[in-house]
């Protein structure tokens, strides 16, 4: 046995931050990775979609041209080849940046191959066994696969395999309107393809508000995206080259089909070929590790971090989770899982940028609030982009004049979020940002004026 100071599996957006630290002060890092380096955010998520949203954007725009003044001459074309290969460069950059910061660190040493527990301080890898009194998880999670009948017989795309795809498919049907299936969804149709979605709750992005769901569902469909929800799917097959899927539905076609499916109905954690069991590690019902304040597991000496923990489930709160492990461990801050707001992003055009509670939530808490809502047509920046779809909605506690929660559906509204998210974390008073001057003109420039129509939440 080869023993470590401490051994960190999974190199997601956790685990090489944390081993620059736990290196950086000397401790023996052992680092293994099964897959590649970077985990799903750098090769099969954020990154190469985000990248890919881009590339969507840009033919958008360019269809657009008469709006702005301008035309392209004869039809636009999209090269698939090269979407990929943008694709494919961008994160690949990211990939092999972490590759190489790993296996050149000092203190460092990189295991590739699969990693399972022996003992709560033993854990294998290939043929060698690595012993440490200090183990971070961070191993995040997969595309997880709904019980659908035929569904094993069909050759079914998830957000990994749609990363070898460079070729338009003619008609995508995606099973699940959430982050994946609409930043999919909304990215496909633009490059060409028909695009049909299927959703089983009663609207897209059900954990959403229901306006929030309304204008997103308005603005796909203009763009052409077929959506149906309140849709479960029975079953698949394949009948005359096609992809057939039988839907249990009150509206609407009993049946769709398409040239190819992409599955988005959420994910695993990676936790059920790790040996969990024989280092005594607690995992939820749905196979995440149990962790608390700090994200220490049941076992003394053993750490969960990033979405296998099921505490997050976003690159930055798997960042955030270092930071917490980093805190606590060697800088003798104190710092708390219990002390992050819930923010993120979904990437449709326009995107939609959240922070805090929604206003379902807030109505749920039985608090006194407040609430004021724009349409981004009225914001002079949007208005000026020729991008007006969406509206900005800000929450307030009527005792404590906090900011609960706000969501800004609107160009640039995962960049303007970020105002009323820092004003939470400062505890202030929405007056603070209510009175601050914004710079003229932004979409963040809007937001002082919208705290202006505050007005009870009836
Ligand atoms: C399509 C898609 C788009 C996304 N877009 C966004 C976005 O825009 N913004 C955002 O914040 N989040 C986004 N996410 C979520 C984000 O990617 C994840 O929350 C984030 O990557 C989680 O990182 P992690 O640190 O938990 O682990 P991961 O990045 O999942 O990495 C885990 C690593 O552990 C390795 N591993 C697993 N088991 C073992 C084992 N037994 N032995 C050795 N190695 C192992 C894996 O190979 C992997 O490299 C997206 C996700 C997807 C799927
Ligand atoms: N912009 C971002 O930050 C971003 C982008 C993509 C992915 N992600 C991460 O990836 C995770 C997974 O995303 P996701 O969209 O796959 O999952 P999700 O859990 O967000 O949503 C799954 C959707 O599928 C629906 N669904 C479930 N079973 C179904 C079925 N049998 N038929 C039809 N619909 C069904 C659900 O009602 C839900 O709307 C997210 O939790 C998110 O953290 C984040």
């Amino acid at each position: 046995m080869t023993t470590y100071d401490a051994i960190i599996i999974g190199t997601g957006q956790a685990g090489p931050a944390l081993a620059r630290r736990l290196a950086g002060t000397g401790m023996k890092v052992a680092i293994i990775e099964r897959g590649r380096f970077g985990g799903t955010c750098v090769n099969t998520g954020c990154t190469p979609t985000k990248t890919l949203v881009a590339s969507a954007y840009a033919v958008h725009m360019a269809r657009r041209g008469a709006d702005y003044g301008f035309s392209v001459g004869g039809e636009i074309t999209v090269d698939m080849k090269r979407v990929k290969a943008r694709k494919d460069y961008v994160a690949g950059l990211s990939n092999k940046g972490v590759e190489r910061s790993l296996k050149k660190l000092e203190n460092g040493t990189v295991y590739e191959g699969h990693a399972r527990f022996r003992s709560p301080h033993e854990v294998e890898v290939g043929g060698a066994v690595l012993g440490a009194d200090r183990i971070f998880i961070n191993v995040g999670g997969r595309a997880a696969a709904p019980d659908i009948a035929g569904l094993d017989e069909i050759d079914y795309l998830t957000n990994s395999s749609m990363m070898d795809v460079d070729f338009l498919p003619r008609h995508l049907l995606v099973l699940g309107g959430s982050y994946i299936g609409l930043e999919f969804g909304q990215m496909y149709r633009r490059f060409g393809s028909d695009v049909t979605i299927v959703e089983i709750g009663p609207r897209l992005i059900p954990r959403e508000d229901e306006d929030v769901s309304a204008a997103v569902a308005a603005f796909l469909g203009r763009e052409g995206v077929a959506i149906r929800t309140s849709a479960k799917c029975l079953s698949l097959s394949r009948r005359d080259g096609e992809i057939v899927m039988a839907l249990d539905c009150d509206e609407g076609a009993r049946e769709v089909r398409g040239s190819h499916l992409l599955v988005a109905t959420g994910r695993r954690p990676n936790t059920d070929d790790l040996g969990l069991d024989r280092a005594g590690v607690k995992v939820d019902q749905r196979g995440y590790i149990e962790v608390d304040d700090a994200l220490r597991t049941s076992v003394p000496g053993i750490w969960a971090l990033g979405d296998c923990n099921g505490r997050g489930a976003f690159t930055h709160t798997s960042w955030n989770d270092f930071e917490i492990v980093a805190a606590n461990l060697l800088d003798g801050d104190q710092r708390r899982l219990s002390d992050r707001i819930p923010a993120y992003a979904l990437y449709t055009d326009p995107p939609l940028g959240r922070a805090g509670m929604s206003e379902a939530e807030v109505r749920r808490s039985g608090r006194r609030a407040l609430i004021a809502r724009t349409a981004m047509e009225d914001v002079s920046r949007a208005f000026e982009k020729g991008e007006t779809e969406g509206f900005m909605k800000v929450l307030v506690d009527a005792d404590s004049r906090q900011i609960l929660g706000a969501a800004f559906l609107g160009t640039s509204g995962d960049e303007a979020i970020h105002c009323v998210l820092d004003t939470m974390y400062a505890k202030a008073p929405y007056t603070v940002l209510q009175r601050a001057v914004h710079i003229h003109p932004t979409i963040a420039e809007f937001i002082p004026t919208i705290l202006g129509d505050l007005a009870p939440l009836s």
